[in-house]
This record gives C-alpha cells, structure tokens and sequence, in this order.
C-alpha cells in the first residue's frame, strides 16, 4: 500500500481499509525515514514496512530495521545497486528488494535484479521490484531468481486488476 500523499495521494486510512479487508501480509510503501512513521504502520496493521537504502544513512537504516523487528513486523530492504545490496545484508535484512526504477531518473531497468540477485545469498528472500506490465515480466523475473515480484502500476491502472493479476500468478 502507498502510503505517501503528496505524491502518490496515497494515505493511512488506505492502509487500515485494505487490513480489514484482506487477510494476507500488507505492505507499507513510502518513504519511511523516522521511527514516528514505524509506529504508525503497526497502528496501522501494517506487516511489512519499506526501507529504501538509498535514502538512509546506514545507523538509521539500521535502527528503523531494528524497530520494525521488534514490533513483529517485516522490513523489505529496498536495493538499486551492488553497494546498496551489501548494505542490506549488513544490518541483516532477509527480505531484500531490488528495484528497477531509479529513484533518482525514473528510469527503469528491468534487467538489474539478474545483475544484482546472485550477491544476495541463498536464504535470503529475493524481491523483484517495479516494471512488470506483462505475464513475461514476471516470468523474466522468475528466471533471473525473484523469490518475489512486486507490481504497482499494471494493477492499479488496468481495467480488470483480478484477470490481470491470474495471468501474473499464472506466469510465476
Ligand atoms: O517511488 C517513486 O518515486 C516512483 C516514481 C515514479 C513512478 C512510481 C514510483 N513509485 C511507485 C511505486 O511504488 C511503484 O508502483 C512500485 O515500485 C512498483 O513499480 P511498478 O510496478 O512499475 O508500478
């Protein structure tokens, strides 16, 4: 769940709805950069927290992990390059995501989970992440290694997101 309202009109009130209608692991996306932020996920319902590494600096990364441990959640541990991936692994991430799209361009580049996935080790859970339009994305991605696939646009924008994401799981 998008979280972030400037940008995406996304809100916590989205969050605690789609908690109450779903019984699945629920994701908070945004850019989280405070504990204050970790707190209201779990107020929330949230499962899963995002942690972009590109946009921390290592000692809050790692306490922001920390945190969202303790209070029973899950970090996915956002990746774009080698460097980042490392710093994943040091504060001991095991749900790691590499994402295509560069934070910074807007760039996508569908081919950097398989040139990222072999330094994160076995055992450790892989996300692909972003620019999944089609079944063959996700079986590209499956190909390359993604223990996971996670897609935003091709669900919200499509006219029917239940077909669409069949012919996804279909292909993973
Ligand atoms: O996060 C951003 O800055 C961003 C910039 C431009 C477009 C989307 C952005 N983030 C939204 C998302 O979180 C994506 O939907 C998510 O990474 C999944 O990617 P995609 O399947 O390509 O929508």
């Amino acid at each position: 769940m998008l979280t972030e309202q400037r940008r995406f009109g996304g809100s916590l009130d989205d969050l605690r709805d789609v908690r109450a209608a779903v019984e699945v692991p629920v994701l908070r996306k945004d850019f989280i950069a405070d504990p204050y932020q970790v707190l209201e996920a779990r107020a929330a319902g949230a499962d899963i927290v995002l942690l972009i590494v590109a946009a921390l600096d290592q000692p809050v990364l790692a306490e922001l992990y920390r945190l969202i441990g303790e209070l029973g959640m899950t970090a996915l541990v956002e990746a774009h390059s080698a460097a980042e991936v490392d710093r994943a692994l040091e504060i001991g991430a095991q749900l790691v995501g590499v994402n295509a799209r560069d934070l910074t361009t807007f760039q996508l580049d569908r081919e950097l989970f398989g040139t990222l996935a072999g330094s994160i080790p076995s055992g450790v859970i892989r996300v692909a992440e972003s620019a999944v339009t089609s079944p063959a994305d996700v079986a590209h991605y499956r190909e390359a290694g993604a223990d996971v696939v996670l897609i935003g646009e091709a669900l919200v924008t499509g006219d029917d997101p239940v077909t669409t994401l069949e012919s996804f799981l279909a292909a993973g």
